[in-house]
């Protein structure tokens, strides 16, 4: 099962730093030295704090973390083969099988590098390494270097917050009287302002910038010319249609998965978009997919999960408070539940899961309905790879398609699929950086049960 031949009829190459020039080059060659550093100034800054905790032990951890850290800068800025993985948690066997699959495809283990290899390899083996920089040096293991950019986050986008949740309990208290068009006006509303919270992400500023000033509600108007593939209208017939298939034996019916990427607005505005599916009973149960360690600067661990709906139960904003209270119950009565399997913290692209993951795929088959956010998961659905823009979605997808799944995701890196013909050249003369500034977006739609809707 290797995951990344470049070899396969019909499948462009993997997206590389090896192109001189590209913007995986400019990344792995400006950005990851950058994330790197301001972890290393993080663990410096927190040093104090590690001592009143753990004494001298804790000193000895934040010394030596930095020191791996320095090692693994200088690894990646020197272009060193990557190296086995150490530290003996779960997923190590499988990383370093990975590791040889590549080695033996390229022939030797120098061409295994971070300027050679695939970016979406090597970007999440770099923050693989950061996680056994403190794994490998307890007492500090557990600690998040990403965990004040996360809250920070959060707490300037307060203003945003509070008007959404204000704006969702307005609509609760009227949701038995709405009609089905009003209804469909709110979800799409909702769809978008999770859209366009993923412009809220801390990796593609080396973790400057995630939080959302304004109402997202006020400028949804004028952000739709920047939406190149709206396929929302589907998103919304398959909850309908899932609904109709609701039957009395059914376990679990009208579930919606949730794959989530950013933590501080993005994921309030996931949390908003999942209350309102639930409370307008679009759907009955929702599964939150998030990742099991500190990952892409931004994403959600368990902890920013817990936290943020915490944080939302204690504001001192009466309508934010209430949501939040809503949420702490979803999660307590089962009808919110959060996972966070080792798979979306590995390398592979999407159409590898069934056979990486079985467990996984077949969790992701009990959905009626999977939503993912966000730049990196779009990546991995299409494979980080060099796709004409005009190829289609599914063709990208390869075959992964455990359930009708929808990602939305502002763009951020060179891969878009799915466009008209022509599109992608209107869009590189008029604005040469469209695909890696966040600027534009899409929501793509793929059901395997296409017939469906034929
Ligand atoms: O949080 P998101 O939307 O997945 O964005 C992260 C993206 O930002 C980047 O760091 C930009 O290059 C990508 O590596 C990654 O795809
Ligand atoms: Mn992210």
């Amino acid at each position: 099962m290797m995951a990344t031949e470049l070899s396969v009829a019909g499948v462009p190459p993997s997206l590389s730093a090896k192109v001189v020039g590209s913007f995986a080059y400019f990344t792995v060659k400006d950005r990851f030295p950058t994330i790197v550093t301001k972890v290393i100034d993080t663990i410096h800054r927190n040093k104090n704090k590690f001592f009143e905790e753990y004494g001298e032990d804790g000193i000895q951890a934040e010394k030596q973390t930095i020191s791996f850290l320095s090692k693994l800068r200088n690894e990646l800025q020197t272009d060193k083969p990557l190296l086995a993985l150490t530290d003996g948690l779960q997923d190590v066997e499988s990383w370093n099988q990975y590791l040889q699959r590549h080695q033996r495809l390229e022939g030797d283990q120098e061409s295994v590098s971070w300027f050679k290899s695939p970016w979406l390899y090597v970007e999440c083996y770099m923050y693989r390494r950061i996680q056994e920089a403190f794994w490998l040096n307890p007492p500090i293991s557990g600690y998040d270097p990403f965990n004040e950019g996360k809250t920070q986050g959060f707490f300037e986008s307060q203003q945003a917050v509070m008007a959404l949740c204000t704006y969702l309990e307005g609509v609760k208290k009227c949701m038995d009287e709405l009609s089905k068009n009003q209804l469909l006006e709110h979800f799409n509303k909702l769809l978008l302002v999770s859209l366009w919270g993923n412009k809220c992400d801390l990796s593609i500023s080396a973790g400057q910038e995630n939080s959302q000033k304004i109402n997202p509600l006020e400028v949804l108007n004028s952000l739709q010319p920047f939406i190149l593939v709206d396929e929302s209208n589907m998103v919304w017939s398959t909850l309908i249609s899932a609904q109709k298939q609701e039957q009395p034996g059914k376990a679990t019916p009208c579930r919606v998965d949730i794959v989530l990427d950013n933590a501080g607005f993005e994921l309030v505005s996931d949390l908003v978009l999942a209350d309102f599916l639930v409370s307008s009973g679009l759907a009955c149960k929702i599964h939150f997919h998030g990742k099991c360690m500190p990952w892409f600067v931004s994403d959600v661990t368990a902890n920013d999960f817990q936290w943020t709906i915490r944080q939302t139960m204690a504001a001192n904003h009466k309508w934010m408070s209430k949501s939040g209270v809503q949420w702490q119950r979803y999660v307590k009565e089962g009808v919110w539940c959060y996972h966070d399997h080792p798979f979306w913290t590995q390398p592979h692209e999407f159409c590898d899961m069934a056979a990486e993951a079985p467990d996984l795929y077949t969790t992701l088959q009990r959905a009626d309905l999977v939503l993912f956010k966000g730049d990196l998961n779009y990546r991995k659905l299409t494979g980080d790879r060099a796709w004409d823009h005009t190829v289609s979605f599914d063709t990208a997808l390869r075959g992964f398609g455990p359930a009708p799944l929808c990602i939305l995701r502002t763009l951020k890196a060179n891969i878009q699929v799915g466009l008209q013909q022509g599109q992608g050249e209107k869009l590189s003369s008029e604005d040469p950086d469209w695909m890696t500034r966040g600027k534009y977006a899409v929501i793509q739609f793929y059901s395997p049960l296409s017939e469906q809707f034929n």
